[in-house]
């Protein structure tokens, strides 16, 4: 491994030090999947080894918090304070001779994440990590390296809005899912997606095996993303004293356009990397899958117990389908999406984040899948976007009613109306982008949303208890249509 130049910095120490300090910083992380666990995990730390050995220094490690793991944790080690961004500080090593250093989240230092372009972009290996730009690319190197503020599952720098590097949080072992479907896309042309620049990666023979730590990609430009400019809508229209969801919430024709996107997406991943029928035992996988997202959604939220019958029946459903030869075809897909992955650029929308659903093993991210599945995730996505404003312009937590007054009853008709509104819009974008059209399966793709809407459940059980309402209302009103006798018409079961 690459010594640190400073001689009183000792890695073996340092190793020791994070052990004992990561349990007490990684609840706050965002990233970190263990938070509600109770007591703290144990960590165990391993160095890779030293990108950079100056003063600051980068360190590439990675560590298992209790059963949990690999993590990545990039950090950055200096004398002098460290730069605000960079707080709260993991820590401080108190060095032999009564000096010590600062041991610090190294995404959060803009200038190491400069120094980190310029070693990507140079190529070649340091000991187990393997730096590998594409190809001819040209990378900003010089520019400061600036980490998002948003709430991530991993960590992305940007960099003079040209670059963007994506620091995995939990790299998963094998080739990575977004870097193979960015490939594709780009080497489909003509698909409005982020060109891949480079990766760095550990090699084969390292010690969490060969696995992308961190991935760089070009920088979309845009004017937001769906989410915030759907929930903005949304909220114009809910306090717009506007009877129809038009024109002051008027968003129709930007969902309308994502479904477009959508379509060409799914369309260039299935003629690149293939499309086919699904086989009797990948249905057979494919119901275990859901079944066990089922089983663990009612173990881990309880509130979802009064729709176990509905949820069970509605995957009924999806095998009656697969065993009268119904079953979908198959092909590569997003794995998760929601507007918070589709950025409006002048020309329309890009998705980004490929990389599936975060917690899902790697086999199971690479596995063809039935593209409704994606289309059943962007669709809850704009119940969400609805149940979020109107919970903005009511000034109340989501899903709290709060007193019966007819203002609060107006807007959520309202938000409903919206979301019904936009999902229509986004289904005959996606059928005229070429896609099949979604409400021409309405019993797969109410499976399809439940399974959804059981992952968020689960998902918002974990991250943000205040939210879980959001996923529990739909599996309400999905378990209600699955219990009636309605026409199946595919625009039932809307937020009420
Ligand atoms: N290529 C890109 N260019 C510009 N911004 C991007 C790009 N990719 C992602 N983003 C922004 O960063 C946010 C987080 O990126 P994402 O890939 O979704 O990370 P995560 O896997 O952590 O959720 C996105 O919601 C988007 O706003
Ligand atoms: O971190 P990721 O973007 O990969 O995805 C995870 O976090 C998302 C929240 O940030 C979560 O999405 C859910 O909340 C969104 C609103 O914040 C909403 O638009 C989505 O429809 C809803 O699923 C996503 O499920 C999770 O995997």
């Amino acid at each position: 491994m690459t010594a640190l130049s400073d001689p009183a910095l000792d890695l073996a120490r340092i190793r020791a030090a994070l052990d004992a300090l990561l349990p007490a910083w990684l609840p706050g992380r965002r990233w970190y999947a263990g938070k509600g666990a109770g007591s703290p995990p144990d960590v165990t730390t391993r160095l890779l080894d030293v990108v950079l050995p100056g003063d600051p220094a980068l360190l590439v490690a990675v560590f298992d918090a209790g059963a949990d793991g690999p993590y990545q944790a990039l950090l950055g080690v200096r004398r002098d304070p460290v730069p605000p961004s960079a707080e709260p500080l993991i820590g401080r090593l108190e060095g032999p001779d009564g000096s010590g250093v600062f041991l610090y989240e190294a995404t959060q230092d803009p200038e190491l994440m400069g120094a980190l372009l310029a070693r990507i972009a140079a190529g070649g290996r340091t000991g187990p990590l393997c730096f590998e730009p594409a190809p001819g690319v040209e990378l900003p190197v010089g520019t400061p390296g600036v980490a998002s503020t948003a709430e991530q599952s991993n960590t992305s720098v940007a960099f003079a809005e040209r670059a963007m590097l994506k620091v995995l949080r939990r790299p998963v072992p094998g080739d990575n899912p977004e870097l193979e479907l960015l490939t594709a896309l780009r080497r489909a042309g003509g698909v409005p997606s982020a060109a891949p620049l480079a990766q760095v990666r550990t090699s084969a023979s390292s010690a969490v095996g060969a696995r992308t730590l961190a991935l760089l990609q070009q920088f979309v430009r845009s004017r937001g993303d769906g989410w915030t400019i759907a929930v903005d809508r949304a909220r114009a229209c809910m306090a717009g004293e506007c009877e129809t969801v038009e024109p002051h919430g008027g968003f129709a024709a930007e969902a309308y356009a994502l479904g477009l996107a959508t379509a060409r997406v799914h369309t260039a991943l299935a003629e690149q990397l293939g499309s086919r029928p699904l086989t009797r035992p990948e249905s057979e996988d494919l119901l275990d899958l859901l079944a066990d997202r089922l089983a663990q959604g009612l173990r881990t939220v309880p509130q979802l117990a009064p729709y176990a019958r509905a949820l069970w029946a509605m995957q009924d459903d999806l095998r009656e389908i697969v065993g009268r030869g119904g079953a979908p075809h198959v092909q590569r897909i997003h794995g998760d999406l929601h507007l918070g992955q589709a950025l409006r650029g002048d020309q329309g929308w890009i998705l980004v984040d490929f990389e599936g659903e975060p917690g899902r093993s790697p086999e199971q991210r690479r596995r063809p899948q039935p593209a409704l599945r994606d289309v059943a995730a962007m669709l809850r996505s704009f119940d969400y976007a609805a149940h979020h404003a109107l919970s903005a312009v009511l000034d109340r937590p989501p899903g709290d009613s709060g007193p019966h007054d007819p203002r609060a009853v107006r807007m959520a008709r309202r938000a409903s109306a919206w979301a019904v509104h936009n999902r229509r819009a986004y289904c005959t974008g996606y059928a005229d982008g070429g896609g099949q059209d979604p409400r021409c399966a309405p019993v797969l793709l109410r499976c399809f949303e439940a399974d959804k809407a059981v992952y968020e459940a689960v998902y918002e059980s974990r991250n943000r208890p205040e939210w879980l309402p959001i996923p529990l209302s739909a599996v309400r009103r999905l378990a209600q249509w699955r219990r009636s006798s309605a026409p199946v018409d595919g625009t039932s079961g809307q937020p009420a």
